[in-house]
């Protein structure tokens, strides 16, 4: 714990009006970094509710010394400025935040304020509508002469970002209001994700996000990178700002529709018959909002929602009240960043406390070691929760969660529950810090972790049986092994019946011939002659015609760690044979040994590339699948690239600085399929030199020994890439 921590948990009263200025300063970092991360990013590092706990601790502050707010206090601000890329819109009247209650006494406080402000007597009932607070973006639109011309988001609530375009894709929202429509009005609602579909969504991201892993790992260059969302909201916010839009309209996302912005005629007099417009405009208005003739009303109405919370298809995080007549909303107006017509009632955070029984490590398909809590079956908020997510290794260490541990849940908006800290108190004398494995649960491989990752990982890429039906896909695929006829659902059949457990098992498929031909679809009720009682005997003769693999695709084959087929062709140029290659990696996984070294001039091959090469061959059971499946399947060595006739034929080229188009070592794969020697430094021997930008001293001295010197343009000419 900080100090400033320890200073938080003292009411302000007790705070000297010093402590209480840097506490507010450090506030005020504090929540700009968390309001970013959010608003901006779309990534919240913090749950709901610690976020808001610190909004209300500077609340509280500024409550006891108001001379103290800053002028960049976060009770002045609203969201995050718009972020670069899209075009600003200036709301015609600005999009605010609300004030939050969170319980009875606050909402009547709130209730009071109004009737002072208005001179309202206390017998005077406050007639509210109630709508439910879904946790998901607001959006304004701006409808003139009846058609949609502009949406954008709340932004810093004065500017916010033009997302027309991926706004006309929703098909919640119409392009024309029908009937009677106001010259110019601004319509205010929320884009959001149902629960079902966010789950649906992630868990394609998640897929997404472990493939595009895999395949930088093998060397492959992945473009926009995939993510997963921490909750629905972040998840509606990240489709909706996509600088694309056909991204948007593959997205799941809905709109209801509740408030209006600037107007040039008011079509209501009040908030309710407000939403009956809407509706005639075939907006979607949350049909659960009601209109609450008094407080009383509304505090029934909380609680009723309390209890179909955990039922909703989409998450709300409290309810909104608003005051009904919009002549007393627009005599009340705004205070700093809310009005003082509605408000927020938010649901206390659903936490619950319950014992840790054990720690499980779950294993990817690609071989990553996930930590998830089995706890004490625990009602959270209506839901019983029995599993919670640890996210890695680092974060059990930091929280020092421990099996035996009385831990506190917590479900607060999120759909997955996570452990949020343990109750020290009650941990048991004889626990211990819990140890994260370092061989994989599934097969017993060593599970590494290198430098500046948070996942550990399975090193039994060939045999463990959480990766092997990826593994497998990846084997027979088209880069790879290429066997026509056998793809993934044919390699999962395979694997389910227990034909496949390994790649070599693919070679030794002819035996259970008789047996395959006995599957559905597979021959066994088709006339001789069909296309199905050939499948069989299409697929053996398939996998034979592979049975010699050439050594670079069999390499790639391997699915080894950043071992693509980029480097997988140099390490087969390089090596030649299986026998060497198996040999000199066998050797290499002595530090300093010479082929250690080999392994490490080669051009293309940088330090991460050998280090992964050495644990595939450190784990000894990859050894005997490799050694299996060569025996099936010989490798063909690689022949010396064909010395074609062409400008790069025969000759050393060198490449220096940094090109614009491709890497190094791509520029040096091309440049040896067209024959050419890669070598990484100048000499006599060099016939060219490729310059890029900032080269140094090869430059310099390719110019001295009189060595032909390339810009990149000529040299793509020459290689014929454009
Ligand atoms: N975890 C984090 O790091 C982090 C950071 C910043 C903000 N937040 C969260 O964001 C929220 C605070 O942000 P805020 O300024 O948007 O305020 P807010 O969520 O308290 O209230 C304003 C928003 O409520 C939404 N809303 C939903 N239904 C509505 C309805 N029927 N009528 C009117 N508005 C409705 C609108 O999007 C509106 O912009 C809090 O829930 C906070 O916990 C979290
Ligand atoms: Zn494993």
């Amino acid at each position: 714990m900080t100090g400033h921590d320890a200073l938080r948990t003292r009411p302000p009263e007790a705070l000297t009006e010093e402590e209480a200025a840097a506490e507010l300063a450090a506030l005020a970092a504090e929540i700009a970094h968390h309001d970013r991360a959010y608003h901006e990013k779309d990534a919240p590092e913090v749950s709901d509710a610690e976020y808001d706990a610190l909004v209300r601790r500077n609340q509280a502050i500024e409550g006891r010394f108001p001379e103290l707010i800053r002028g960049d206090s976060p009770s002045r601000r609203v969201g995050s400025k718009p972020v670069e890329g899209f075009a600003t819109v200036r709301h015609g009247v600005p999009m605010l935040s609300l004030g939050n209650v969170f319980d009875e006494a606050e909402f009547a406080e709130f209730c009071a304020r109004i009737r002072r402000f208005l001179g309202l007597p206390a017998e005077e009932p406050l007639r509210f509508v109630g709508e439910p607070k879904i946790d998901g973006l607001s959006v304004n639109l701006l409808y003139e002469d009846g058609r949609f011309v502009r949406g954008a988001t709340r932004g810093d609530g004065t500017t916010g970002e033009d997302i027309t375009a991926n706004l006309r894709t929703l098909r919640d929202l119409p392009d024309r209001l029908e009937g009677i429509a106001p010259r110019s009005i601004e319509i205010r609602g929320e884009v959001f994700m149902e629960k079902a579909e966010f789950l649906a969504f992630n868990a394609k991201q998640a897929a997404l996000v472990e493939e595009q892993a895999r395949r930088a790992a093998a060397g492959e260059r992945i473009g926009e990178r995939a993510r997963v969302f921490a909750n629905p909201r972040n998840a509606a916010a990240g489709s909706l700002r996509q600088l694309d839009p056909k991204i948007t309209a593959g997205r799941p996302l809905k709109l209801f529709a509740y408030a209006m912005g600037a107007a040039s005629e008011a079509p209501a007099a009040t908030h309710w018959d407000w939403l009956g417009v809407l509706r005639g405009w075939s907006f979607a208005v949350n049909p659960l909002s009601r209109l609450l003739p008094d407080a009383e009303a509304a505090a029934a109405f909380q609680a009723e929602m309390t209890a179909e919370r955990a039922g909703l298809g989409y998450d709300i995080d409290g309810v909104v009240y608003k005051l009904d007549r919009l002549d007393w909303q627009a005599r009340l107006g705004f205070v700093g960043r809310a009005p003082r017509w509605a408000v927020a009632w938010k649901f206390p955070a659903e936490q619950a406390t319950t014992t840790l029984l054990k720690i499980e490590i779950q294993v990817g398909r690609t071989g990553a070691l996930t930590p998830r809590a089995v706890m004490q079956p625990v009602n959270v908020g209506g839901v019983m929760v029995q599993h919670a997510t640890l996210h890695n290794e680092d974060e059990i260490a930091r929280k020092d969660v421990r099996v035996g541990d009385t831990v506190v849940i917590q479900r607060a908006g999120d759909v997955i529950p996570q452990v949020v800290s343990v109750v020290p108190e009650k941990r048991p004398e004889d626990s211990a810090p819990f140890a994260f494995p370092e061989t994989c649960p599934a097969c017993g491989s060593h599970a590494v972790r290198p430098p500046g990752e948070v996942v550990r990982r399975c090193t039994g890429g060939l045999i463990c049986p959480a990766q092997t039906v990826e593994r497998l896909k990846h084997f027979v695929s088209r880069n790879a092994m290429d066997i026509e006829g056998l793809g993934e659902e044919n390699i999962q059949k395979l694997y389910d019946e227990g034909l496949v457990r390994s790649p070599a098992d693919i070679f030794r498929l002819s035996r259970h011939a008789e047996r395959m031909r006995g599957w559905e679809g597979w021959g066994s009720r088709s006339k001789k002659g069909t296309e199905e009682s050939r499948k069989v005997a299409n697929l053996l003769a398939a996998i034979e015609a592979r049975r010699r693999p050439p050594l670079d695709r069999f390499i790639f084959a391997l699915g080894i760690r950043r071992i693509g087929e980029v480097n997988a062709k140099l390490l087969a140029r390089h090596y030649h044979s299986f026998a060497e290659w198996r040999e000199k990696m066998l050797a290499a996984r002595v530090i300093g040994s010479e082929a250690r070294e080999e392994l490490g001039s080669i051009q293309g091959i940088g330090p991460t590339i050998a280090e992964a090469l050495v644990e595939f061959f450190g784990e000894e059971r990859n050894l005997a699948a490799l050694d299996d499946l060569a025996g099936e399947a010989p490798p063909e060595p690689v022949a010396a690239p064909a010395a074609a006739d062409g400008p790069f034929a025969g000759k050393t080229v060198v490449f220096t600085g940094s090109l614009e188009t491709m890497t190094r070592d791509e520029a040096g794969d091309v440049a040896e399929r067209l024959g050419a020697k890669v070598a990484k430094s100048v000499s006599k021997r060099t016939d060219f030199v490729v310059v890029g930008a900032d080269a140094g001293s090869k430059a310099t001295k390719a110019a001295e020994l009189g060595v032909r010197v390339l810009t990149e343009a000529e040299w793509r000419g020459m290689a014929g890439l454009g």
